[in-house]
């Protein structure tokens, strides 16, 4: 039987064959025999002078073996998040191509004539489900970097915590590709880079999931990226067209690229391609699907929404969401957090977490920034870019924060979740926009803090407020600064000799307490660069507790002896 009559028997159900590429009309098996040989270069020479593509097996990184292991195994109900990871690797690998393209940073482009789409395909009798793309697809050696190295720096996190718990680590981070363990017994992947220059061979990666890959040079494989997954018998939904459909629908809204489902031999497009931030205004119903697909999710809702279109000083069009206080990123692991807000320049992303506009201490806000002023190929080395992104920073941000002060004004109640969520951050962003920002956004920033006193405030008979947590001491310690912005007691603003009453009234109650605490804070914050200056203070503070211990005030009398501290101490 002739090559071309098995693969056109037994070609994935549902491709059409004149509307799909090569590839996909042939069957997996029998491309692999066809392509894992191929005649030596003299191609008139007998069968025998054929040799085999080399297949070579990598052992997976210790961590993704062990996520691996955990996400195999799982009996994770949302099963179906595999299709919102590969549709959103899928469309990322799109994006990547059209950026290079457009910044002229890959000029030979493979299949130049194909367009940018992604397809989700099944095959029911065969358990099969396959995703493909024509994005940027990968080299030989990016198929080793990219499949066999854990990339979220979530989820490696999550297992060095020793977490095992499949449903906490998937549900929180998503685990990107690897999520196909969960559904797939057998994993291939077929890719071929975009770049010309990078190389022009195919090549298909396999897997099981059990601790190793392989990778075979293979022929005619179109540029980008094909998936096809040999489904768990407790899986086999997924090679179901209406589950597939229906999942594809969910995820897919806001891609900005055409995503078909083949369907009785056709594709069938199935997203809107509806770029929310672009559009003027949008339903609730809108940006609670908008807000998911940013977060990863399907579910949750955002507790504030913020649309925001500007035409100076920058073109700016924006979508921005405030998650819910209750799952406010903790602070002991945000050290080095990725910003949730990618930035845009005419649809096309620029990059996808965009630190530089948005600062760190609001990483956790979800959102779009497009910015028609953006250059494509943005530069760190370019002054002119970098004042660009100064300047689309603080307009960005300043309108964050005053959208902050309205909802507080609006419903104070809600503000004041909002608040107990996120005040370690906007404590933190004092902070920070002093030691980087020159305090520009201090004064919207002040306006956002709250304190608690267990008393009520009295100035003429000042009390010490309990809660002298060291966040709450370092931006009282800036409240403190003359020029700070007007103090509020009971609603109304603090008259001049009110306000330099109160700043006397914290620095006598807090004197002692601030030296040190606030090295604490800087600490805490992983901003103290020289730890040797906390030592004297902390010699004084020891002394302190030896000469309190024994009933000494300490504060009023230093002159004990040092003969008697040294019997105090022991
Ligand atoms: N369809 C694809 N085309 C090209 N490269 C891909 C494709 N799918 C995955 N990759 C490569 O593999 C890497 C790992 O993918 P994975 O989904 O595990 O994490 P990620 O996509 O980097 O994480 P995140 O979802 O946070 O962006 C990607 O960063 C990308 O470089």
């Amino acid at each position: 039987m002739s090559l071309r009559s098995v693969s056109a028997r037994s070609q994935i159900s549902g491709v059409a064959p004149s509307r799909t590429p090569r590839w996909t009309r042939r069957r997996v098996r029998d491309r692999c025999v066809r392509s894992v040989w191929r005649s030596s270069r003299d191609v008139s020479g007998p069968v025998d002078r054929c040799r085999p593509f080399s297949t070579e097996t990598h052992e997976f990184k210790a961590e993704t073996k062990k996520l691996l292991d955990i996400v195999a195994k799982s009996l994770y109900t949302d099963k179906e998040v595999f299709i919102r990871e590969l549709i959103s690797n899928a469309s990322d690998a799109c994006e990547k191509l059209r950026f290079l393209q457009t910044t002229q940073q890959v000029k030979d482009v493979s299949d130049a004539e194909r367009p940018l789409q992604v397809t989700l395909s099944v095959n029911e009798s065969e358990r099969k489900f396959v995703i493909e793309d024509s994005g940027i697809g990968m080299t030989h050696d990016e198929l080793i970097e990219h499949l066999g190295t854990i990339a979220k720096s979530g989820s490696l996190d999550f297992l060095q915590r020793g977490e095992s718990d499949a449903s906490k680590i998937i549900g929180q981070f998503g685990v990107g590709f690897y999520s196909t363990f969960v559904v797939a017994d057998k994993v291939e992947v077929y890719t071929k880079t975009a770049d010309k220059e990078k190389g022009e061979k195919g090549y298909l990666w396999t897997s099981d999931g059990s601790g190793s890959f392989t990778i075979t040079e293979v022929d005619e494989v179109p540029r980008g990226t094909k998936i096809e997954l040999t489904l768990k018998d407790d899986a086999t939904e997924f090679s179901k067209l209406a589950t597939v459909k229906k999942a594809a629908q969910k995820f897919s809204s806001f891609i900005d690229f055409p995503i078909y489902v083949t369907e009785e031999g056709e594709p069938k497009p199935i997203n809107k391609q509806e770029a929310l931030w672009m559009k003027s205004s949008a339903t609730e119903e809108q940006h609670l699907e908008f807000f998911r697909f940013l977060s990863g999710n399907s579910y949750g809702k955002p507790w504030y929404t913020l649309m925001y279109q500007t035409d100076a000083p920058l073109s700016i069009k924006s979508c921005f969401y405030i998650p819910d206080p209750d799952n406010a990123p903790s602070r002991m692991f945000t050290k080095d957090p990725e910003i949730g807000i990618s930035l845009h320049s005419r649809r096309v992303m620029v990059k996808k977490h965009a630190d530089g506009v948005i600062p760190k201490w609001l990483h956790w806000m979800k959102g779009i920034v497009d910015c028609e002023d953006m250059p494509m190929n943005i530069s760190r080395e370019s002054m002119q870019d970098t004042r660009l992104m100064e300047k689309l920073s603080m307009a960005v941000v300043r309108r964050i924060l005053r959208f902050l002060q309205q909802e507080a004004k609006k419903d104070p109640e809600k503000y004041q979740k909002f608040f107990r969520g996120y005040s370690y951050f906007l404590k933190a962003g004092l902070i920070e926009d002093k030691e980087g920002n020159f305090s520009r956004h201090k004064d919207d920033l002040l306006k956002l803090l709250r304190f608690e006193l267990d008393t009520q405030l009295d100035l003429d008979k000042p009390e010490e407020p309990e809660d002298t947590d060291a966040w709450h001491c370092q931006a009282t310690a800036d409240l403190c600064n003359p020029s700070g912005s007007k103090m509020r007691k009971d609603k109304r603003v603090l008259t001049e000799e009110e306000q330099t009453q109160m700043q006397k009234f914290i620095k006598s109650v807090l004197k002692e307490k601030v030296e040190q605490l606030y090295d604490n804070a800087c600490i805490a914050a992983g901003t103290l660069d020289d730890p040797r200056v906390l030592m004297s203070r902390l010699n004084k503070v020891l002394e302190m507790f030896v000469y309190q211990g024994a009933g000494y005030d300490y504060a009023r009398d230093r002159r004990v002896n040092v003969s008697t501290a040294r019997n105090l101490s022991r």
